[in-house]
């Protein structure tokens, strides 16, 4: 199963967060996010890390032209998009960037939301739920009804987000097969200072070995 921790700023924490067993890092493309970094800061985050780890960048609304950019700047193998991207502008960046992932971030409110999430799978990797908020996109630390969820088998692998913490994550995993989680807020001291002992914790509680 894939783990993705996101909201990485400090280049010390991806390398330690990427040894204690995490599949995936995020970083947060966000100007209005207080996770906010940028292509440089990224950069240097990334750099060390070994090349089997999926190195994610999140955005919301960004021009083609600034996503663009920033992976090319970075050396992102990933873009999430958080915002309200189109299908049309998933297959626009598909064109643009064909050597990498896109993952489209869904934020979930009710069963009609679910279903506009299959709409996206023709022209992304991967899907991603979260919870939605109506003040903020992301980060939020609120979780999905895990319950409406039991019944979502996408034709894409997808990823659960929202609220996860490694107090919660086996139950949520009990209810919901996903191919993967993502957790932010669920691990950290502060927004972008990471709780390495959570992560760890959240490690032991999965019942992972060091990048297995
Ligand atoms: O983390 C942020 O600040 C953020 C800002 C804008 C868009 C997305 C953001 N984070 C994403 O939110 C989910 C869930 O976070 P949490 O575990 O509930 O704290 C995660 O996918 C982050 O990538």
């Amino acid at each position: 199963m894939r783990v993705k921790i996101c909201g990485i700023t400090q280049p010390q924490q991806s390398v330690a967060i990427a040894s204690l067993g995490a599949t995936a890092l995020g970083f947060i493309c966000v100007p209005s996010s207080p996770r906010y970094v940028t292509a440089a800061q990224i950069r240097a985050a990334v750099t060390p890390l070994p090349e089997n780890i999926d190195k994610i960048g999140v955005f919301a609304n960004s021009s083609l032209a600034e996503i663009t950019q920033t992976v090319l700047d970075s050396g992102l193998t990933g873009v999430q998009l958080h915002g309200d991207e189109t299908p049309e502008f998933c297959e626009q960046l598909r064109e643009s960037l064909p050597q990498v992932e896109i993952l489209k971030a869904m934020r979930v409110r009710n069963l009609e939301h679910l279903e506009q999430a299959i709409i996206y799978t023709k022209y992304i990797d991967t899907l991603l739920l979260d919870a939605y908020h109506p003040q903020q996109l992301g980060g939020t630390g609120q979780t999905l009804d895990w319950q409406m969820l039991q019944q979502f088998t996408p034709s894409c692998p997808w990823l659960l987000a929202g609220g996860l913490t490694p107090d919660n994550v086996l139950e949520a995993l009990s209810q919901v097969n996903p191919d993967g989680i993502d957790l932010s807020s669920g691990v950290e001291l502060q927004p972008g200072d990471k709780d390495l002992d959570k992560v760890a914790l959240l490690f032991e509680r999965l019942g992972r070995t060091v990048n297995s």
